[in-house]
């Protein structure tokens, strides 16, 4: 399959709603070339993390890209991307350059392009995310090795919501939950349930690729028996009764479906909810207790805020 690249020059402060305007026109991965964190990740201790030729990234701004199928509505979708970008403009957001390219490419270079950035993750003490093709020596014999293959899905588990979401997942699970995880990209968050001591976990995602990609994740983590992926829209017809439920998805989406959480989730279980921006924060606490859950903490990582609230 052909794929379009498309590439946008902007600045730091843009790099969240220009990823989310992305994400929403149907990007299933969204690469982020910013100098600084390319800095900061090579301080790391895992080694030589990026072989990458310093002219392709750039010095001033940052890349965000993301990969679009060809078909008959690209060009449509690229002009709604643009239009929504140049709208950020009126809640006083730097835009920077705001150069936008696009470029045609295979899957296969797709897949590559993805690969050169993705690198391993620590996302605790105790929990590490390698990407499959990385080869990593654990640090001691308890760490617990999430091993991924992103594929076209979200969560590589470099970005904040999906860190705070396994570190939160990390605290709160017990030995033999049944967790259901809404809106599960690549399967990570399924993955790493079952890692810390989840017995089963039922994923659900409205795209059939995540479906895909999060079965493939459970096979590679050996994790398949526990992991049950399927296409479904939030919790919508879902009837089964949960100890903890997780979902990293926008505050706008959590809040249409708290209800149906608080409805499934045992007395004492746990919410885990995560993709929120700081300006959202108060909506969702409203909207958590208005369902009844009581709010147990409340995290946040760069400009993104997780929520836990308990039945
Ligand atoms: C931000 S990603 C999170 C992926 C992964 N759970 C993680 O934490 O990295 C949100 C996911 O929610 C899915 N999603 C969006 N709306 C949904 C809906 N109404 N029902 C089910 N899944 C949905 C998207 O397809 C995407 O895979």
């Amino acid at each position: 399959m052909k794929w379009s690249e498309i590439c946008i020059h902007t600045t730091n402060e843009a790099v969240e709603p220009v990823s989310n305007i992305l994400h929403e026109a149907g990007a299933s991965g969204v690469v982020i070339e910013d100098p600084q964190d390319m800095e900061k990740e090579r301080r790391t201790g895992f080694g030589e993390l990026y072989d990458l030729d310093p002219e392709d990234y750039p010095t001033e701004g940052v890349y965000v890209k993301a990969y679009l199928p060809v078909n008959s509505f690209l060009s449509e979708t690229i002009d709604e991307i643009k239009q929504s970008v140049n709208n950020l403009a009126a809640y006083d957001i730097q835009l920077g350059n705001n150069e936008v390219t696009l470029s045609e490419v295979d899957e296969e270079d797709w897949a590559n392009e993805w690969k050169k950035y993705y690198k391993p993750v620590k996302i605790s003490d105790k929990v590490t995310i390698i990407p499959t093709w990385e080869d990593y020596q654990p640090v001691s014999s308890d760490e617990v090795i999430i091993e991924m293959d992103p594929g076209m899905a979200f969560g590589t588990g470099t970005h904040p919501t999906t860190v705070l979401s396994i570190q939160a997942i990390e605290r709160f699970i017990k030995k033999g939950d049944h967790v259901l995880d809404v809106g599960a990209g690549s399967g990570i968050l399924s993955v790493a349930s079952v890692l810390l001591g989840a017995s089963s976990v039922s994923a659900f995602d409205l795209d059939d690729i995540a479906v895909k990609s999060t079965e493939n994740n459970a096979k590679l983590n050996r994790v398949d028996d526990r992991i049950t992926s399927r296409q479904n829209d939030l919790l919508r017809g879902v009837d089964e009764t949960a100890d903890l439920i997780v979902s990293n998805i926008l505050a706008e989406i959590i809040v249409s479906f708290t209800e149906d959480a608080h409805h499934l989730l045992k007395k004492g279980g746990y919410f885990i909810t995560s993709g929120i921006i700081q300006g959202k924060k108060e909506d969702v606490k409203q909207n958590l207790n208005q369902a009844g859950f009581e709010i147990i903490e409340v995290n946040q990582m760069e400009d993104w805020i997780s929520i836990i609230a308990k039945k």
